[in-house]
């Protein structure tokens, strides 16, 4: 039979004399099932069941965040090794597809393989290898799959360095800028960077101009009327700290929340970049134009947090041959200062390569401000473009000693044996000179 204590007033005591019975739903004297009426007395069992479910749930999440750190440990440390083999300065080459305005050549100049692109033009035959060969019909996404890796070394703590080099017209800002409809590298990073932040990193963006040797921010924010954009622009100086830190003073650093606003920022700098026509290219680049990502750990990128990294993605100006390019006055001062800064550039890589004790970073205001981002523990990427055009066949070469000089660990035989003749730029025999 059934116990009914039923009361509205006061919950009816049960008879219990040990707590531990409580929750026994069977009177011990008479074997009789009881029915709890207090609502606020669960029973022991009933309680500890969940309690102990719960522990081990928490158990099994801490079990499987560390197993996850573990594993991000692990696939750091493997893209890491992956990379050092592949070699910490790596060459990509994009072959430029014709554009509709080129003659139509019958015969192939440049001929490509997956790693290697063979140079043929009346008398000359020139092999050269590089690490990934784009061919003219290459997709933005092929390239931008080639790159992601090194992206993710960026968030994991590296200082990496995308650069894109080449003659003048040869498609650096098509790679690195792209288009509306063919988003190049720069657009595509800031969406892969957001898209794998961690919850404790933070982002923020600055855009520079190397323009005629002096820097210009590109995110300033409008000078007051009275002073022009020039004057704001001198304002950058570099300073480098007693740790080696470099700091570019007065550079406009944005904190961005999400790759929309971020985007919105590189195209506010995108616009304030110097372009002028010249007979090779409509909107030909007068400038080295870079793009600072850094990367806060622990979710706040005010002042005083550490830095985890700093990817820095680069258009350089276009190497060119300043009598090709019709260049004169201001164009001609302004393709003179970025063959300068190409040169001072290849030469750091050069020294880099052979691991000179002597790097020349402080010979042009480019490699100083890279100067983080190039030398050890960086991760490089050099992006050489070239022409497909039989008329480029020199510049194409040069671009393509220039990039050599990054994978030759041993020098150039050509170097001491006709030192005199070399190009400033490739510092080999390019027929440019
Ligand atoms: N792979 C490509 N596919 C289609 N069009 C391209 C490609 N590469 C370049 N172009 C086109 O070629 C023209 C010149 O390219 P771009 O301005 O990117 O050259 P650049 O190397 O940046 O030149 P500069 O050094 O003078 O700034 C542009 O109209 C661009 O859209």
């Amino acid at each position: 039979m059934w116990k009914m204590l039923l009361s509205m007033e006061e919950p009816p005591l049960m008879k219990i004399s040990d707590p531990d019975e409580i929750g026994s739903n069977c009177d011990p004297s008479d074997g009789i099932p009881v029915v709890y009426t207090d609502v606020n007395v669960v029973p022991k069992h009933e309680k500890e069941g969940p309690q102990q479910t719960l522990a081990d749930l928490q158990d099994q999440i801490l079990a499987s965040k560390s197993k996850q750190r573990f594993l991000v440990a692990k696939r750091r440390e493997a893209l890491n090794k992956l990379l050092d083999i592949k070699g910490s300065i790596r060459v990509f080459c994009r072959v430029r597809s014709f554009l509709p305005n080129d003659k139509r050549e019958i015969r192939q100049t440049v001929s490509t393989g997956s790693e290697k692109i063979t140079i043929r033009s009346t008398g000359i035959k020139k092999e050269f290898r590089v690490d990934k060969v784009f061919p003219q019909e290459a997709a933005q996404e092929d390239v931008f799959i080639e790159v992601e890796p090194i992206l993710k070394s960026a968030i994991d703590g590296h200082n990496v360095c995308i650069f894109a080099y080449g003659q003048t017209g040869t498609g650096k800002t098509f790679t690195m800028e792209g288009t509306k409809d063919q988003p190049g590298i720069v657009p595509r990073a800031i969406e892969e960077l957001f898209h794998h932040l961690n919850p404790d990193q933070s982002i923020t963006i600055s855009m520079l101009e190397v323009y005629m040797g002096s820097l210009k921010d590109l995110l300033a924010r409008k000078p007051p009327s009275n002073k022009t954009v020039e004057s704001a622009s001198k304002c950058l100086s570099i300073h480098t700290g007693c740790n080696g830190s470099l700091e570019i003073e007065g550079l406009t650093d944005v904190v961005v929340t999400d790759h929309r606003e971020a985007i919105r920022w590189y195209t506010k700098g995108k616009r304030a970049r110097a372009t002028s026509w010249t007979n090779v290219n409509e909107a030909s680049s007068r400038s080295h134009c870079l793009t600072r990502i850094t990367i806060f750990q622990s979710g706040s990128a005010e002042k005083g947090k550490a830095v985890v990294s700093r990817l820095w993605l680069v258009d350089l100006g276009g190497s060119e041959r300043l009598l090709k390019t019709g260049a004169v006055g201001l164009t001609l001062d302004e393709g003179r200062a970025i063959n300068l800064s190409l040169s001072a550039l290849g030469d750091v890589i050069a020294a880099l390569k052979m691991r000179r004790k002597h790097i020349p970073y402080r010979n042009s205001k480019l490699t100083q401000i890279l100067r983080n981002s190039l030398g050890e523990g960086s991760k490089v990427l050099m992006l050489v473009h070239i022409s497909p055009s039989e008329n480029d066949v020199a510049e194409t070469i040069c671009s393509l000693n220039f990039a050599n000089r990054a994978r030759a660990v041993e020098p150039n035989k050509e170097l001491s044996e006709a030192s005199h003749h070399l190009c400033y730029s490739c510092k080999y025999l390019c027929m440019q000179c």
